[in-house]
């Protein structure tokens, strides 16, 4: 089942509180980067982040999901997805309803906290890093009859960008998973489609670019 929400982008940023909202999560989103390479082994964030991540970009979504009108089945406020992002920064409200997959598939409620934040690795990362670090399938189930809050900023990398592994990064002796790609054309092939956006199946930056899948 799924509920009607409504999603608003903003960009460029519209006012000023948003504005601060975003310089302060593209702080964050850089320094989260980095620490995030720091475990791809040593000096990869000091020789890797000025070249491939310096022109990396931020965009704030709003999302407020209206309340499911019946409670009797688990209302899908957002369906699983991957983010198309490097890193995504969330902040949700106390109603709570975000999950994460874990690797053997099971759905792990992420509860609200008061001044905390989720942070998702997205495609772009799992690309760049040659599945090193996997981009997290997510999504939002609606458990109260009241409405739903969320922002999330994505952080990215800017449009042109071609995505690939360094060599170093994809290891001697291991196989490259995925072929070169430019940024914008897996954001158009996730787009050109609704099932793209908010499916995995079949929309995966592995099925757009990964060697040996099916594009
Ligand atoms: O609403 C949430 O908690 C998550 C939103 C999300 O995953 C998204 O906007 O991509
Ligand atoms: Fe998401």
């Amino acid at each position: 089942m799924s509920v009607k929400s409504f999603r608003t982008e903003f960009y460029p940023y519209q006012c000023e509180v948003l504005q601060e909202y975003g310089s302060k999560m593209s702080e964050l989103s850089k320094g989260v980067l980095k620490l995030v390479l720091t475990t791809l082994g040593d000096g990869i964030e000091t020789k890797y982040y000025d070249s491939d991540f310096k022109n990396c970009h931020g965009y704030l979504r709003i999302n407020n999901y209206t309340a499911p009108e019946s409670l009797d089945e688990e209302a899908e406020g957002l369906g699983m997805h991957t983010d198309m992002s490097c890193v995504t920064v969330v902040y949700q409200d106390e109603i709570g309803g975000l999950q994460v997959r874990s690797k053997d598939g099971k759905w792990m409620n992420i509860a609200p906290s008061e001044e905390t934040l989720v942070v998702n690795l997205g495609d772009m990362l799992q690309a760049w890093s040659n599945e090193q670090l996997r981009s997290s399938e997510h999504r939002v189930v609606l458990k109260k009859p009241v409405n739903r809050f969320s922002l999330a900023f994505f952080w990215c990398f800017e449009d042109e960008k071609v995505v690939l592994a360094p060599d170093e990064v994809v290891g001697e002796g291991n196989k490259r998973i995925y072929r070169p790609f430019v940024c914008s054309e897996y954001l158009k092939f996730r787009e050109s489609n609704e099932k793209g956006r908010f499916e995995k199946v079949g929309f995966t930056v592995k099925d757009f670019a990964g060697i040996g899948f099916p594009m």
